[in-house]
């Protein structure tokens, strides 16, 4: 039997224990499939002392992740410290160029830094395998970049977050605010070391920046993505979506058309009969769009331990069998260039949520505004009757561009009887 595949790991949190634990409770298996055992031989992470519910007596201990790259005992690098500069970058970069394999669950980092880690590991002809990085669990990467390979892909549409997700279901099933929703999620393990970056859209847009690149064959610059999170979006909106027929998720959206690569992350009315709309609580979901497979849907646990330790694993049987595919796809050289088609290019249609004083006049004000900016409307709705408080005004545009709708909004905004900054969805027919 050939010698067992020597593993060091470095971050010993949620990903990094959940890998140890599915390399010990599956050992027979993964050895089986992999061909020889993968075992785990030194470790880096700052606490020795700390219960992960693995052991890590007999592994040798670097206090400094980077010495790991190092360590000739050590054939693969799994780099589970996360964020994309400081000890995970400094980590990958000695591994690569030290021509040792590397397998990593950061998307962040492959977000800024894929481009150049690529071109690292293609000259040095050693794998960079990233599968937990996007959608946890979910064999995403595998699926857009072997399993489709034989098609040119329109477009990549993803519920990308597991804690948004998480949140947003909480607050529709359950009426949580948004913190408690939040400080579950955090507790699970589903979150990032700052929460932020989930609720923000940072963690989506990596993830989308990441699965761009594979679908359509290039990097795709990470300042290129649209970015808007979900702190926006209050539980009146995700009551009057249920009412509209709509649920509201975090999606991150890529396509490619004639004019370039658009990519966008930000809060969706999705029809509710649509298959994503069900995807609810921390799981993702990919849906890719070939010319010539058509679409497929994929559905699965984008955060937590097991997942993220599935992916991880199933990038050490990949490594251990040899097989080796470019991190893109296709090596540096057959990577063309495309252009980037900005937001402001975007049309469809939006969800406008008002709170306006109950008086006459103050519709036709409003609707002035949006006929002044060439925009119809499809439906309109005013909820209650207060002369006294603020009443919401829900309005359904048809399609409509997004400079159009932006300068408009500026206008209503400012309008005296427009009582909060206006709540805006845009709506995915998908
Ligand atoms: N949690 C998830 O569900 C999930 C899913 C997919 C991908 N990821 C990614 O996996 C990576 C790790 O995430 P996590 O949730 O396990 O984070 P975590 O905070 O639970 O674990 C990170 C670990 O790295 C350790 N660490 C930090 N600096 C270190 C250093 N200089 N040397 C050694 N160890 C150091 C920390 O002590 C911590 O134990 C991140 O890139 C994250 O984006 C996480
Ligand atoms: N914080 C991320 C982890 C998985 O990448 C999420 O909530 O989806
Ligand atoms: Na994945």
């Amino acid at each position: 039997m050939t010698r067992p595949l020597a593993i060091g790991i470095a971050g010993l949190g949620t990903v990094g224990a959940g890998v140890m634990t599915v390399l010990r409770d599956n050992a027979d298996l993964i050895s089986a499939r992999a061909g020889r055992a993968i075992a785990v031989t030194a470790v880096s992470a700052r606490d020795r002392t700390r219960d992960r519910g693995v052991s890590v007596a007999g592994l040798r201990w670097y206090d400094d992740p980077v010495a790991l790259a190092a360590d000739p005992g050590v054939d693969v690098i799994v780099e589970c410290i996360g964020g994309s500069e400081g000890p995970a970058r400094a980590l990958v970069e000695a591994a690569l160029a030290a021509g040792r394999p590397v397998v990593t669950a950061n998307k962040a980092l492959m977000a800024t830094h894929g481009a150049a880690l690529a071109a690292l590991a293609e000259q040095r002809g050693v794998p960079l395998a990233f599968e937990a990085a996007v959608a946890g669990g979910i064999p995403a990467i595998k699926a857009i970049r072997e399993g489709l390979a034989a098609n040119r892909l329109s477009r990549v549409t993803g519920i990308l977050n597991g804690t948004c997700n998480y949140i947003l279901t909480s607050m529709r099933e359950k009426g949580r605010e948004f913190a408690e929703a939040l400080a579950e999620a955090q507790r699970l393990g589903y979150a990032e070391a700052d929460p932020a970056m989930d609720v923000d859209g940072t963690d989506a847009a990596h993830k989308l920046a990441i699965l761009a690149a594979l679908a359509f064959g290039r990097p795709v610059a990470f300042g290129d993505v649209h970015v808007e999170g979900i702190r926006g979006v209050s539980a009146l909106d995700i009551r009057l979506a249920d009412d509209l027929g709509y649920r509201i998720k975090l999606l991150g959206i890529a396509r490619c058309g004639e004019n370039g690569i658009s990519t966008r992350v930000h809060p969706c009315m999705v029809p509710a009969a649509h298959p994503i709309a069900h995807v609810d609580g921390v799981f993702n979901a990919v849906v890719a769009e070939g010319d010539f497979v058509g679409r497929v849907v994929l559905e699965g646990r984008g955060a937590g331990a097991g997942p993220t330790g599935s992916a991880v694993v199933a990038d050490l049987i990949d490594i251990a069998r040899g097989r080796h595919t470019p991190v893109w796809g296709a090596a540096e050289a057959a990577l063309q260039p495309v252009a980037t088609v900005p937001m402001s290019a975007h049309s469809g249609p939006y969800y406008l949520r008002l709170m306006v004083v109950d008086r006459p006049g103050v519709i036709a004000d409003v609707t002035g505004v949006l006929r002044d900016h060439g925009i119809s409307l499809e439906s309109m709705i005013q909820r209650g009757r207060s002369p006294a408080e603020a009443v919401a005004v829900v309005l359904v545009t048809h399609e409509c561009g997004e400079a159009a709708m932006s300068a408009a909004l500026e206008r209503i905004a400012a309008l005296d009887a427009v009582l909060e900054p206006p709540a805006v969805i845009r709506i995915e027919s998908l």
